[in-house]
């Protein structure tokens, strides 16, 4: 049995603790959370002519498809397009469809938004008009939903628009985007299309935004904040390759994409505006990082070549919160929709700057912050050289941190206090990235396991007791579209039309929910404990939330005395739990979730906590 009494001594618990680290990996991004349906949709960064150009494409009927260098570009941003040719005398429906992201849902009563550029590079003499039909339809060729797009040969580029409602719910996500047009309309013709797009209804009904049921699944969190965009992809493999912000906003038809870190590309039709619009709609703030000159090539920017970075950097934040009358690029957000600045509190100068400890120490960070620094004052800058709390020297000293740890259920249960044996010397911690990643055996995972994520949970009640000195906590990564994946495992499993809630999200979901705004100092415990607690306090409701976590596959008794004796004598609990090594998956997505349980509250609560679970006691004063 575990004795524990909580006095009412303790500290803030910052409002930003627990929050979303976000990369476009995994397929997260495009694929994921961005709610484009049309894989490879503007052929950004293919090379014309070969068979990867024509990724999610194929034709139908007769017709010949390839992607071409457009003689007559739709901007210098999209040199590419789609070449369809029909053959003269050609009488059959030819036309050519789109897999999607690995399939494409088909949801009653959802309407579709479609678009796409087209032009005739030769038209004929006398103009001819017809229509495409577009429409959803299975591999097998049934057709859910269509609309009719009408066309004229022109030499100039058109952009149609047409919408469709589907009116059957298809479980299967074998579906395909399909353009098609009667044979005899075009037949001679060659006609070029181009940023071939269609969108789901989005997230507060957005144009360009995000995915509805990964957008509610993170909100279920309650996340404060939100880490974008990247880690690894906010580097590039070179400096040419990086995020780079400018290239992410404006209308799409000017957004060149650009190959990403995980092995695919980034159409940046999730772009820097759209972030920040969404992140504001759920309710969350940004932790904004940007490149510092360090690419996963391992080279550094040379100090004489630092400014073009901070120039962009200081931009970067300018579209974020600068005055729109007065900064051009403040501007280019106010012509997007959002004339006022977004809220920012927190920049992270680069990422994993561990790996290139030279050159951040010697100028990268003083570069990036003296500059940033003295332009927007009012904002905090985050280093990313440490990978613990025994941090390197950096000048300008660093005030906040941004820490990664990737292992096993051990070194989460045996450094529980990792933080408390920290000085306070003003420093404060982000936990930017941390996971269970393999089992102790060294075993790889392809999902969560609930030993991994209850010792996560263990961990993280470290960060609630800590919080005085960490001021924000993630996992990582996000999100794994189950169709390419390049990371393992991962906070949420999707595929086109299902979400999969691991058992890490829930004990992220439990802590976020479960955060109060006041911690309670308690009997002190030990690392490695089989049991730790965490007493938080909501204080405007009253509310005591009572963490007991439970690493040991036996059950442990803890036995709380209160500082006061609650009023309310039923409490209501919630308990995440299940036996050693289950993990929910595709084939089992509620293996484990959580329950809640009644509990009688006194001044003293006796309480039983099963094997592998986390348990969230509410107390009302
Ligand atoms: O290979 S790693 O460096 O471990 O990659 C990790 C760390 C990096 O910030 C992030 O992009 C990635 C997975 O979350």
């Amino acid at each position: 049995t575990f004795d524990v009494t909580f006095s009412t001594a303790g500290h803030d618990v910052p409002p930003t603790l627990y929050g979303l680290m976000f990369e476009d990996i995994n397929q997260s991004g495009d694929g994921g959370l961005y709610a484009e349906l049309i894989q490879n949709r503007a052929f950004q960064t293919v090379t014309p002519g070969t068979s990867a150009a024509l990724t999610a494409w194929a034709a139908l009927g007769s017709a010949k498809i390839s992607v071409v260098k457009s003689s007559s570009p739709v901007s210098s941003a999209l040199p590419n397009a789609l070449s369809f040719a029909v053959a003269s005398g050609t009488t059959s429906t030819v036309g050519f469809t789109n897999s999607g992201y690995f399939g494409i849902p088909v949801t009653a009563g959802w309407t579709y938004t479609g678009s796409f550029y087209y032009r005739t590079p030769s038209p004929p003499a006398t103009k001819v008009s017809g229509s495409f039909t577009a429409d959803l339809r299975s591999t097998g060729g049934t057709v859910f939903t269509s609309a009719t797009v009408p066309f004229t040969t022109s030499s100039t580029w058109q952009q149609a628009t047409f919408t469709f409602t589907a009116s059957s719910t298809q479980t299967s996500v074998e579906n395909l985007f399909a353009l098609s047009v009667g044979g005899s309309t075009v037949s001679g013709l060659t006609i070029e299309f181009t940023l071939i797009s269609l969108f789901p209804p989005t997230f507060n009904g957005r144009e360009n935004g995000f995915r509805m049921d990964l957008s509610e699944t993170l909100l279920d969190m309650k996340p404060a904040f939100f880490r974008f965009p990247g880690g690894n992809n906010l580097e590039g493999e070179t400096a040419a390759d990086r995020w780079a912000w400018e290239n992410t906003v404006g209308d799409l038809v000017d957004r060149p994409g650009r190959v990403g870190d995980w092995g695919y590309i980034n159409t940046d039709g999730l772009g820097l505006y759209e972030y920040l619009q969404w992140i504001e709609d759920m309710g969350m703030e940004p932790i904004m990082a940007v490149y510092a000159g360090y690419s996963l090539n391992g080279a550094s920017v040379a100090s004489s070549g630092m400014q073009t970075y901070i120039t962009e950097a200081i931009n970067q934040i300018n579209f974020v919160i600068g005055d729109a009358s007065t900064n051009a690029q403040a501007a280019i957000r106010a012509s997007m929709g959002h004339a006022d600045p977004f809220t920012l509190n927190y920049i992270e100068i680069g990422n994993e700057d561990f790996f290139s400890p030279t050159t951040y120490a010697d100028y990268r960070w003083a570069d990036l912050y003296n500059a940033l620094h003295a332009e927007f004052p009012q904002l905090h800058y985050i280093a990313t050289s440490a990978t613990s709390g025994n941090v390197p020297t950096l000048s300008p000293t660093p005030t906040y941190w941004d820490l990664h740890i990737y292992s096993n259920p051990n070194f989460f249960i045996n450094g529980a206090f990792n933080f408390d044996i920290l000085s306070r010397n003003g420093l404060q911690f982000f936990q930017g990235e941390y996971a269970t990643t393999t089992e102790n055996s060294g075993a790889a995972l392809t999902y969560p396991f609930i030993d991994g994520s209850i010792a996560e949970a263990a961990y993280m009640a470290g960060f609630d007791r800590n919080s005085d000195i960490v001021f924000a906590a993630s996992y990582a990564p996000l999100l794994n579209h189950v169709s390419s994946t390049q990371w393992t495992p991962d906070l949420i499993t999707f595929s086109p039309n299902t979400v999969i809630r691991s058992t890490s999200y829930y004990v992220q979901q439990l802590y976020s929910l479960y955060k109060g705004d006041f911690y309670l100092q308690s009997t002190t415990n030990t690392a490695s404990s089989p049991v730790q607690w965490s007493i938080t306090r909501d204080t405007s409701a009253g509310q005591y939330f009572l963490k007991v976590i439970n690493t040991a596959t036996s059950a442990n008794t803890v036995v709380f005395t209160l500082p006061f004796t609650p009023s309310h004598t039923t409490g209501t609990g919630t308990i995440l739990t299940a036996p050693s090594g289950t993990q929910n998956t595709p084939t089992s997505p509620n293996a484990a979730v959580p329950s809640t349980f009644s509990f009688t509250a006194g001044k003293t609560i006796t309480y039983n906590a099963p094997g592998l679970s986390l348990s969230v006691l509410v107390v009302t004063e």
